[in-house]
């Protein structure tokens, strides 16, 4: 297996008797902006959470940065649901909580993101609207200074005109030899800032491909292209 980058090698997962990933392999270098596509339930949220060593037991080999043991985790930074934190913690909790458990987290990358999305580390949790949870989600995983991060969905509820500056932000706020996947049903969006696509159909990889080729060699947008792949194959 290459020693950079992202590297999955047959991997699959059963939930029961259920296939949910089935055999996907694919070498992802660093230093990429990745889209992770695919219609409901076909997968996604999964493979980030068995990348991420989230969900156990499945089968294959998975390596970052050269790492194949579950070593790879300290490498991941995937965007959590903040489920485990009371109503009452104000994002300042919340942030020291993170500074203690993850050696890389960077305060001050952490304070600008904050300041970034409009968000006041004396709110508590529970007051946070939907959209601004998400923009606090996406603060908290970029915040670390990492090799790889995840955000599954991070957009869904956040506002058009916080979401074209958070999208156009997006490479600002990671290191150059760090890799970022996101999963997202809002593609067009993202088209300008993304390096490729990963596509992902009847729980196997149906592509996984540079934008730059697709426009250049099929003419097509991202879009077009992923809508196309999609429905023929
Ligand atoms: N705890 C679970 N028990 C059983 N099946 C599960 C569980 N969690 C997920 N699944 C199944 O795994 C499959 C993949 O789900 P997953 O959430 O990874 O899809 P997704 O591509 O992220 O979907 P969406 O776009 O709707 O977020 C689905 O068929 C789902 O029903």
């Amino acid at each position: 297996m290459s020693a950079q980058g992202l590297n999955l090698q047959h991997v699959s997962y059963k939930k029961l008797t259920k296939t949910i990933l089935n055999d996907i392999t694919v070498e992802i270098p660093l230093g990429r902006l990745v889209v992770l596509l695919g219609e409901n339930g076909v997968g996604k949220t999964t493979l980030m959470r068995v990348i991420s060593d989230l969900n156990k037991g499945y089968q294959g080999e998975i390596s970052l940065a050269g790492i194949s043991d579950e070593r790879r985790k300290s490498l991941i930074s995937y965007s959590d649901d903040l489920t485990s934190f009371r109503s009452k913690a104000t994002l300042s909790d919340i942030i020291a909580f993170y500074q203690q458990g993850y050696p890389d987290f960077d305060l001050k990358r952490v304070n600008e993101l904050l300041n970034f999305m409009r968000l006041d580390p004396l709110q508590r949790l529970g007051s946070l609207s939907k959209g601004n949870r998400e923009k606090l989600i996406i603060a908290l995983t970029l915040a670390r200074r990492t090799k790889l991060y995840l955000l599954d969905e991070p957009l869904s509820g956040v506002d058009i005109f916080s979401r074209d500056k958070i999208i156009s932000s997006l490479v600002k706020w990671i290191d150059h030899d760090s890799l970022l996947i996101i999963s997202t049903h809002h593609l067009s969006e993202l088209e300008q800032v993304i390096d490729d696509v990963l596509i992902l159909k009847d729980q196997r990889l149906l592509e996984y491909r540079n934008v730059e080729d697709i426009r250049q060699n099929e003419g097509l947008s991202v879009e077009e292209y992923y809508r196309q792949t999609y429905l023929e194959n």
